[in-house]
């Protein structure tokens, strides 16, 4: 099959480097031209495990990259995989949806063929039908039939990206019709994973339930984890046993600092914003966002209790991506930890295994190190903010440290005797 992807971030390379994988030939539209260029020479502009792999495996075969939409009436599906950023009330930003599917309209418009157009972006209930499908059938001059309209919410997670397309859960498939329909599912046939069809605006709620669902159960457990940390019990004992029952089963159920990254904050507040515009008070999820919130403000009152004042201290600080196995900072919570402790007048002493680079352009004057002893070298405290499995390893590089304390906010080192752990 013939495929385009609209966009060549995350989750249009991802796509159009799996599509590829599956045996389609895949056209990447990017206006980026560093990124196409980039994409071109087989490197992926962002880290991405398993990525790299895959792309060198395609490109300049199956696989391309562009940045002008020259050719796309080729396409037999095209796939719109732009950002949907927060605006400054928390709702989503539709512009490059729009621009994308202007785009694609003028495209099509000298083409005879059917073409579905799917969205794969994370839009608000009603967007494809009330701003895609218009501005396609606008700018390409034709007649709802002769296009056909999907959306495909996307699932993956950064860090597992590869492994979470080629192997999902579930595919949803929300259509205007069944022929629209099975052009998307052709295009999965070789993957293992039950089909949901449903409506376009159903499709669109689904992805916002699964992550403000997903982000619930995360506040919840930090919830449950601050009343147990005032009554000295592990929270983490406590989630075990109740994640042995199938019906809440053991994921997300991690306490520690809150949910960051680039989809859970932004998609619970646009959320909250669609249910408030609709006369809805979205109690619970307001709720979810005060809860993680207010993590990241928790450890450093942990340390301060911990160490006294803060004020000239070393505090090293172990992990900068907003989670493990990306270099992906994006509302990272370790930004208001490290925001806090700036303003108390820390020196911070920094280390990431791959976020670094990333982390400079946010905070340039920290003190970054290219291992975990030296970050931990003089520390008089230290705070865990990612889940980087290679820290779980640690063991001796603490003694590099002027005090054993070492206060995780996510919940990996593995017991080594040092005080004030948390979580
Ligand atoms: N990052 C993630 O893990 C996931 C993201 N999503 C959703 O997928 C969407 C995309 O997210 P990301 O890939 O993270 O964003 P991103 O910002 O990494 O990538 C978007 C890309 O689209 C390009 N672009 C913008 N306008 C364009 C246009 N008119 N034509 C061609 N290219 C254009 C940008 O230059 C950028 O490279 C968002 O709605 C997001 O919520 C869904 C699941 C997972
Ligand atoms: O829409 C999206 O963009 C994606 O958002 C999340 O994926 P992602 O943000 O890549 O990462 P997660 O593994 O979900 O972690 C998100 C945040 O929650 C935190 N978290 C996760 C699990 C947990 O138990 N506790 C916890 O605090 C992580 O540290 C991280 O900061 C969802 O898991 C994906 O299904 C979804 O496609």
């Amino acid at each position: 099959m013939r495929i385009s992807v609209i966009g060549g971030g995350y989750v249009g390379l991802v796509t159009a480097a799996c599509f590829a994988e599956l045996g389609h030939d895949v056209r990447i539209i990017e206006i980026d031209k560093r990124k196409a260029e980039q994409i071109n020479a087989g490197k992926p502009p962002i880290y991405e495990d398993k990525l790299e792999g895959i792309l060198k495996q395609s490109i300049g075969k199956r696989l391309s990259a562009q940045c002008n939409y020259d050719g796309i009436n080729d396409s037999d599906l095209i796939f719109i995989c732009v950002g949907t950023p927060p605006q400054d009330d928390g709702s989503a930003d539709l512009r490059y949806i729009l621009s994308a599917a202007e785009s694609i309209g003028s495209a099509l418009s000298g083409s005879d063929s059917f073409h579905v157009v799917t969205v794969k972006s994370t839009v608000p209930p009603g967007t494809t039908e009330s701003v895609v499908v218009p501005a396609v059938l606008r700018k390409s001059g034709k007649f709802s039939g002769i296009i056909g309209f999907c959306m495909n919410p996307e699932f993956l997670r950064e860090g597992k990206a590869i492994d979470d397309f080629m192997h999902p859960d579930r595919i949803v498939i929300g259509g205007q019709s069944d022929k629209a329909i099975d052009v998307v599912k052709n295009a999965y046939e070789k993957l293992d994973a039950p089909i949901i069809t449903t409506s376009l605006k159903a499709a669109e709620m689904i992805k916002y339930t699964s992550n403000a669902f997903l982000a619930t159960k995360i506040s919840f457990s930090n919830e449950i984890g601050n009343i147990c940390k005032r009554i000295g019990i592990d929270v983490y004992d406590v989630m075990k046993g109740i994640g042995y029952d199938h019906r809440i089963n053991p994921y997300f159920l991690n306490a520690g600092l809150g949910f960051g990254g680039s989809c859970f904050p932004k998609d619970v507040m646009a959320l909250i914003r669609l249910a408030e515009r609709n006369g809805e008070e979205p109690i619970l999820l307001r709720s979810v966002i005060d809860v993680n919130e207010h993590q990241p403000g928790r450890i450093v009152k942990i340390l301060y209790e911990r160490i006294g004042e803060i004020k000239g201290k070393k505090i090293a600080v172990l992990g900068l991506a907003f989670k493990d196995n990306t270099d992906d900072v994006r509302d990272s919570r370790s930004i208001p930890v490290i925001e806090e402790l700036l303003q108390k007048e820390a020196n911070i002493s920094a280390y990431d295994p791959m976020a670094t680079e990333t982390m400079k352009k946010i905070f340039p004057d920290l003190s970054y190190h290219s291992s975990v002893g030296d970050a931990l070298e003089g520390a008089d405290a230290c705070l865990v903010l990612t889940e980087w499995p290679e820290f779980s390893r640690l063991k001796d590089e603490f003694n590099r440290m002027k005090n054993p304390v070492v206060i995780e906010g996510r919940k990996i080192l593995s017991g080594f005797g040092t005080e004030g752990v948390c979580w």
